[in-house]
């Protein structure tokens, strides 16, 4: 096992976010969840309070159970998956209480998503922008020509370049970074609060995920939305997130503000994460730390 990278090696994370401007809008305490299949839980003990303006990243190895974690927020666990332990919370309610109506009314409106591969989430043969409307008609009950202003609002909104011209662009013609902006677009159209980012970066190169991520910080202070991160890239929550979760086999192994964990990690596999983000660029975004 490498040695902890001293501290001053490390990167400060990005500015504290504005202090919490109201009661948490996504609490999960002590999840577990169950592959009934399998006969196991795969998570186990996962917890946060995420609070207006706040961002909380979760980081971890591939199959630690931080997409699972995620799709139980939003309900949408695969078939044989459930939260059998623990409770999940959305601005007050319990979701193991909401009806499919509930929900169908809660996505959407009050939490979101966003996950890599923005491609796969889009119809390819309609122009992007009638996609984007139609999330709007339906959520929000706009009529045609109200739903193709809102939409170009939105795609101005996620600072996509010429929205006009995009609008009528086919999935295909559009790059990856901007097919992400679309998704984003159609994510926050019907104006949720909290908004899950799943790799949503993962697929674009360097330049354009730091302009994502951009977005993502500039949607937060602008509008309030808190935002939980999942990436498994270290760089990725430094910038953006107050707190972080780090994930492993299922168990969150370390837990905190960014800085805290950035800086001085307990946990052998924390500090094994930052010595393997160290060894290509962990600072590429981020002033260096200031010393004491
Ligand atoms: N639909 C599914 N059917 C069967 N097993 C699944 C399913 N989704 C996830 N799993 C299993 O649950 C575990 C946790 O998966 P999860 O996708 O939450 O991990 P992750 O931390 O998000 O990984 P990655 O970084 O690769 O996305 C993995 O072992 C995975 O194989």
């Amino acid at each position: 096992m490498p040695p902890a990278a001293a501290p001053a090696d490390l990167p400060r994370a990005a500015d504290p976010a504005p202090a919490p401007t109201g009661p948490p809008l996504l609490v999960l305490d002590d999840v577990h969840i169950r592959d009934r299949a399998g006969g196991r839980d795969i998570v186990r003990g996962v917890g946060f309070e995420l609070t207006p303006g706040k961002t909380v990243g979760i980081v971890g190895e591939s199959g630690s159970g931080k997409t699972l974690t995620c799709r139980a927020a939003l309900g949408i666990l695969p078939p044989h998956f459930e939260v059998d332990r623990g409770s999940i919370a959305i601005d007050g309610t319990d979701i193991a209480t909401l009806t499919p109506r509930q929900w169908t009314d809660l996505r959407g409106a009050t939490i979101s998503a966003v996950f890599q591969d923005p491609a796969s989430y889009l119809n390819p043969s309609i122009k992007v922008g009638a996609q984007i409307a139609e999330v709007v008609r339906v959520k929000q009950g706009l009529g045609r020509r109200a739903a193709r202003h809102r939409a170009l609002d939105l795609m101005a909104a996620v600072q996509l370049r010429d929205p006009e011209l995009v609008h009528g662009q086919y999935p295909f013609e559009l790059s990856g970074g901007m097919l992400q902006r679309v998704l984003i677009a159609a994510a926050i159209a019907a104006g949720p609060r909290i908004l899950i980012a799943d790799e949503a970066t993962t697929a674009l190169d360097v330049t354009v995920q730091a302009e994502i991520l951009d977005l993502l910080a500039d949607l937060r202070e602008r509008t309030g939305l808190a935002l939980v991160v999942v990436s498994h890239d270290l760089a990725v929550v430094a910038q953006l997130c107050d707190e972080v979760l780090v994930m492993r086999d299922g168990k969150v192994v370390e837990q905190g503000p960014t800085e805290t964990v950035l800086h001085t990690p307990r946990h052998a596999y924390t500090r094994l994460l930052i010595d393997e983000h160290e060894s290509y660029g962990l600072d590429r975004f981020l002033a260096p730390r200031e010393a004491a």
